[in-house]
Order: structure tokens, then sequence, then C-alpha cells
């Protein structure tokens, strides 16, 4: 992974798609530039046994298809048997040593909202860390109080070489403050899933720069 990869971080669930089946949303956001993929099915409606099992595999398929890294968000047993590029988790899921013991070299991103958090991050080698919310989200039930961008920028200051990618209320209208704050890539739910126009939303926001 480099840090281009987390440019523009897609995050999907069935949940998060209505208007349009989630794969065809999925596979034009990749057809369109996104730069990294997690598969996160959560909420009352979610998928389960090989219903979940299919549609993960069916959209770990097209990431394969247009080289994109494939990332699944805290189902580890789910990562391990389809052989996923990665993990993203919570640190209210599992201690992180536990994880990084249990996936080897598998790429490994973690949520973090406290300098504790980045330090545990650190010392298991995390990959990425994902800093949000930034603003107000409606994607995530139990999200915690927008941040603003005041924690990424503290981060960005103490660790300079860490990966960050920003999540939270994340669109074309703020994207670049969040850039300008540190921001190696932002992830995005709504902003792709609720889009009149996938192709324009992700080529907006894949050519933002900081400056
Ligand atoms: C809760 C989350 C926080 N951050 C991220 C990511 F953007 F990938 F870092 N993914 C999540 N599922
Ligand atoms: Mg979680």
């Amino acid at each position: 992974m480099n840090n281009h990869d987390l440019k523009l971080y897609f995050i999907m669930g069935s949940a998060n798609v209505h208007k349009r089946p989630p794969l065809e949303v999925l596979e034009e956001a990749l057809q369109s530039g996104i730069t990294m993929f997690q598969f996160r099915e959560k909420g009352p409606d979610a998928l389960t046994g090989q219903a979940y099992e299919i549609f993960a595999q069916s959209c770990q398929k097209l990431c394969k298809q247009y080289h994109i890294p494939f990332i699944v968000n805290d189902d580890i047993e789910l990562a391990l048997k389809l052989g996923a590029d990665g993990i993203h988790i919570g640190q209210d899921d599992f201690p992180v040593a536990v994880i990084r013991e249990k996936i080897g070299d598998m790429l490994l991103g973690v949520s973090v909202h406290t300098k504790d958090e980045v330090h545990t991050a650190l010392q298991y080698a995390a990959d990425y860390v994902g800093i949000g919310p930034i603003f107000a989200t409606t994607s995530k039930s139990d999200a915690k109080p927008p941040s603003g961008t005041e924690f990424l920028q503290q981060v960005r200051s103490e660790h300079p070489d860490l990966p960050i990618v920003a999540i939270g209320g994340i669109d074309e209208s703020n994207a670049q403050l969040v850039f300008k704050a540190g921001a190696h890539g932002i992830a995005v739910i709504s902003a792709i899933c609720e889009s009149v126009n996938i192709k324009d939303t992700v080529l907006t926001l894949t050519s933002i720069q900081p400056s």
C-alpha cells in the first residue's frame, strides 16, 4: 500500500445504497477511479450467512478486476477466508495485538480517536489510521461526535509519516479542507452511494489537491 491508495477510499454495504443494486454502484465507482474499497456490511438489515459471503466475494471480484485493494471491516474471519487485501478495525472491536497476530502481513487499518490509540496502532504496525468523524455523519449509527480537523492536524504534525485517511460527512464541499489539514486520503460512504452521478463525484473528489 502507498499513500496514494488512500486518496479516495470508498466504503459500502448493502444498507448504504437505495437507488441501485450495490454491485452496480461499486462497479461504477471502480470504473470512475476510487483508489481503495472497504466492505462494511452492518446494521439491522445486513446480509448474513451465505448471502453475506457471496456479496463479499462479488465485491472482492470487482476490486480484483480493477486492481483496487479490497478491505474488510471488522470481520477477521471473513477477511482471512476470502484472502482479502486487508482488514479495518475499531479499537473497541478487538485488541490490535490479537489482530496483527491473526492476519500476518495483511493490510491493517485502525480507527483512532485519541493519541493513545495512535500509539497502539503504531505499536502493531498499522498500515494506515482512520480519523473521524470529521463532520457529522449519517452512515454510522454509533459514531462519536464530529471532531473537526483539530485531531487530524495534531496527528499529522506528530506523526508526519503515518498514512492517515479521514472519514465522516466528507463530500465535494469540504474535502479540500480535510486534505489541507493533513489527510493523505478521504473515506466516503454517502457521497458516492447517494450521488446522482457517481462518475462526476469520483472525478471531483480525486482531483482535489491540498494546495
Ligand atoms: C469506522 C471507520 C473509520 N475509518 C475507516 C477508514 F476510513 F477506513 F479508515 N473505516 C471505518 N470503518
Ligand atoms: Mg468497528
